[in-house]
């Protein structure tokens, strides 16, 4: 199992690429199937989530390649089967993404149950309560959901989601777009990639209204073409970054963003004591001297999403001051708090909030990845440490974080994957 290690000490400095978000491409690639016309996206991260999604759709009997450095094209004409099986849905829960564009276009799937992660129990229940409003029936049955449409056409409903989903509001207006008349999706989830698939869908030839609001209105039509996109930057590799460059006291900036899909992040680092310089598709950052301790309470977008959580409460743990992390969103997404305090920090975990009181220097030792954000949280807490950190199982890290090594080295980090 690889390992990196992370000699700490050096001040970031320099600019990073930022790739297109992990959080986008896959439920993008997942709407490829919409359409018997091949889709085109650029800007595709290489990351083991990626190359899973690829499998999948392949398995489902789309060609889907890489056919430039980060361009993939899908053809989903020749569709074989309907079938996600256990083996890659256990390696990501995202290939739930699967359901909605395979019962819009085919009236059927199959699709393992994802399962609960380390983050927390993470159940479906709320996709497939609103599929079946749109008409579906489903199943449940040795670990599979089995889901057929009567008269093989979903239904326009409209849709209130009890609590705001991601890949939840994803799939239904995946589906939504090739239904029978119109669906309005209530408390729907906010985020930039939700906006991104949108764009998409329209360009498919969808009709849809309100994404990036809490209310999304989408008008099905009979068939979708094939369309050209490029995948929307990573705003969470963004900031995880730029809390790299503020726990080294550093001066970078992250290229090929845009700071306005993470302005919760960017009022938390300004808060924090770090000078911004934003640009159309760049961001600046420097600090100098010791963070400032803040406040993190996660909630869904516009809030401060739970995917820098991690990243924030290492900050604070070398902050002038006593900070209170708060997550809101999963029930278990602490995970890199023991491996913290065996770095010497100093954090009291009380149910849903850690209190984190900072202190001068971390200390190196070894720590294992528990989870994608927990895993950054380590390098970055490495990276400010005195000595060798040696991270554990960072295949986690590698769902998320494209070249990350090269990365930073690429602003004078010392790091290297040990294989
Ligand atoms: C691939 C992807 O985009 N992943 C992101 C997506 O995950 P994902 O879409 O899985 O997260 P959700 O927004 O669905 O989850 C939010 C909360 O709702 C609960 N819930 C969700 C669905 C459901 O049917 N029933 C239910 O109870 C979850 O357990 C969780 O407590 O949004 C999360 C919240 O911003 C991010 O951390 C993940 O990085
Ligand atoms: C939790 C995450 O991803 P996933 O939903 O794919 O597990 C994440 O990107 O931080």
């Amino acid at each position: 199992m690889d390992k990196l290690q992370v000699i700490g000490g050096s001040t970031l400095r320099g600019e990073i690429p930022i790739s297109g978000a992990k959080n986008a491409a896959l439920p993008l690639l997942a709407a490829t199937l919409l359409s018997a016309t091949p889709v085109r996206l650029t800007n595709v991260p290489h990351l083991d989530d990626i190359t899973t999604l690829l499998k999948l759709l392949g398995q489902l009997g789309a060609q889907a390649v890489f056919d430039d450095q980060d361009g993939v094209e899908v053809d989903a004409s020749e569709i074989t089967s309907v079938d996600a099986p256990y083996e890659l849905v256990k390696t990501m829960r995202a290939s739930i993404l699967v359901l909605g564009p395979l019962a819009a276009r085919f009236g059927k799937a199959r699709v393992s149950l994802p399962g609960g992660c380390a983050i927390g129990v993470r159940p479906v229940d709320l996709h497939l309560a609103a599929l079946a409003r749109m008409g579906a029936e489903i199943t449940q049955e040795g670990g599979y959901i089995n889901l057929s449409v009567p008269g093989g056409r979903l239904k326009g409903a409209h849709i209130l989601f009890d609590m705001v989903t991601v890949t939840g509001t994803e799939n239904i207006m995946m589906a939504a777009a090739l239904a029978d008349g119109v669906t309005v999706i209530e408390n729907a989830a906010q985020e930039p990639e939700i906006v991104d698939l949108a764009i998409l869908l329209r360009r498919m030839g969808a009709r849809i209204k309100g994404d990036g609001s809490a209310k999304i209105t989408i008008e099905g039509v009979a068939k979708l073409d094939g369309a050209e996109h490029s995948v929307v930057p990573d705003r969470i590799e963004t900031g995880t970054y730029l809390v790299a460059g503020a726990m080294t006291g550093g001066d970078i900036r992250v290229t090929h963003t845009f700071a306005h899909l993470l302005e919760p992040v960017l009022l938390k680092l300004e808060e924090a004591g770090a000078v911004l310089d934003i640009q159309d598709d760049s961001i600046g950052l420097t600090m100098k001297g010791r963070p400032r301790a803040v406040n993190i309470n996660t909630a869904p977008h516009p809030g401060f999403p739970t995917d820098m959580q991690a990243q924030f409460l290492v900050l604070n743990t070398m902050a002038n001051g006593i900070g209170k992390v708060s997550e809101n969103i999963f029930e278990n997404r602490f995970m890199h708090v023991p491996e913290l305090q065996r770095m010497g920090a100093d954090i009291q975990l009380d149910g849903h909030t850690a209190t984190i009181r900072g202190v001068e220097r971390l200390q190196s030792a070894p720590v294992m990845a528990t989870d994608l954000r927990a895993s950054a949280s380590l390098v970055i807490a490495g990276l400010a440490a005195e000595g060798t950190t040696l991270v554990d199982r960072i295949y986690h890290m590698d769902r998320g974080y494209e070249r990350i090594e090269e990365k930073l080295r690429g602003v004078g980090a010392n790091v290297s994957r040990i294989k």
